[in-house]
């Protein structure tokens, strides 16, 4: 059997023919794609003008399955600056291949975005982190990847990018920089970590013996998200910046009487979104592309706003 056969995932031209579809439908063109976590869709409610798509309709798209993440592509501006947003993402846990949880981030190249800001929920395993901190992602554990599951296994396209693609800079270093500084001004500094993302295929939360591992192991936080997409994006070339909002505390003691559940990652969504909000649309107004396509006359400089 010629490999091709075993992957399923999508062509270049079909990848291609989404894009087009959606460029043949609206006028703006985002050289900065966001991607909403569970119960942070609120980011893209903050995008003005909105050209907004339902996954159902777009050609190709997967649907999203998971309460909190509301299936639709919104194309606006955020700060005056032209954005893509993502309100709702796909898992590994719906069922869907990988190369399908990840499709979007090659349609956000082929609509010519440079730059991606990843946001996700997860658990603390760090036991100085509180519910509620930010963590800015410097790295990540990719366990569904250590077993082979990878979202560019299978015939590599070199029009997407390269066989091997390095992972050492997956996480931008001056876009985590910059959300330091921004995060600064805006006086977060106190609920801003730094650490490493664990991604796990979920849906089941861990057991307290794989929490245990997973810190041992260098992980600060744990999710089932984000590090597929990361892997897509940064094989096609786009910069990648991904925060986890610390939504529950990963149960690590045997004594203790805590349980992970959905609700809560939705609740202490709910308890940060302005602040989130904030961070982001004040790092998309300050990130600095080679092509910058956006009028700056639009620009909302002050911080406080959103
Ligand atoms: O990573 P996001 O999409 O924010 O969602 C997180 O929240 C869900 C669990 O409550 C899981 O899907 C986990 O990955
Ligand atoms: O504790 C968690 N584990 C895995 N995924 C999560 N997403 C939010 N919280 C968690």
């Amino acid at each position: 059997m010629h490999p091709e056969e075993g992957n399923a995932g999508y062509s270049y031209e079909e990848c291609r023919a989404t894009a087009d579809w959606l460029l043949a439908q609206v006028d703006i063109r985002p050289l900065v794609g966001i991607v909403c976590g569970s119960g942070l869709g609120g980011l893209a409610e903050m995008l003005k003008d909105q050209v907004a798509f339902n996954y159902k309709d777009i050609p190709s798209f997967p649907q999203s399955t998971v309460h909190g993440h509301a299936g639709r592509l919104v194309f606006g501006t955020l700060k005056g600056r032209a954005c893509v947003c993502m309100q709702g993402r796909f898992h590994l846990y719906e069922g869907y291949p990988i190369q399908k949880i990840t499709l979007p981030m090659r349609i956000f190249k082929l609509l010519g975005v440079e730059t991606v800001i990843l946001t996700n929920a997860a658990g603390g395993l760090n036991q100085d982190y509180r519910v509620g901190d930010i963590m800015i992602l410097k790295d990540h554990l990719n366990m569904p990847g250590f077993a082979g599951n990878n979202p560019l296994a299978g015939l590599n396209d070199e029009r997407f990018g390269v066989r091997f693609p390095c992972m050492s800079d997956a996480y931008d270093r001056d876009l985590q920089q910059l959300a330091f500084d921004v995060g600064a001004e805006l006086g977060y500094s106190d609920f801003l970590r730094k650490g490493v993302y664990c991604v796990l295929g979920g849906p089941s939360f861990e057991t307290i013996a794989e929490c245990r591992m997973l810190h041992t192991l260098g992980a600060d936080a744990v999710g089932m998200s984000t590090v597929h997409e990361v892997l897509v994006a940064r094989h096609c070339g786009m910069r990648c910046f991904a925060l986890s909002l610390i939504t529950n505390q990963a149960v690590m003691d045997y004594e203790s009487e805590e349980k992970a559940n959905h609700e809560e990652v939705l609740e202490t969504g709910k308890l940060r979104a302005e602040q989130l909000e904030r961070l982001v649309s004040n790092m998309v107004l300050r990130i600095q592309h080679n092509n910058n396509n956006n009028n700056n006359e639009d620009d909302d400089n002050d911080i406080n706003s959103y």
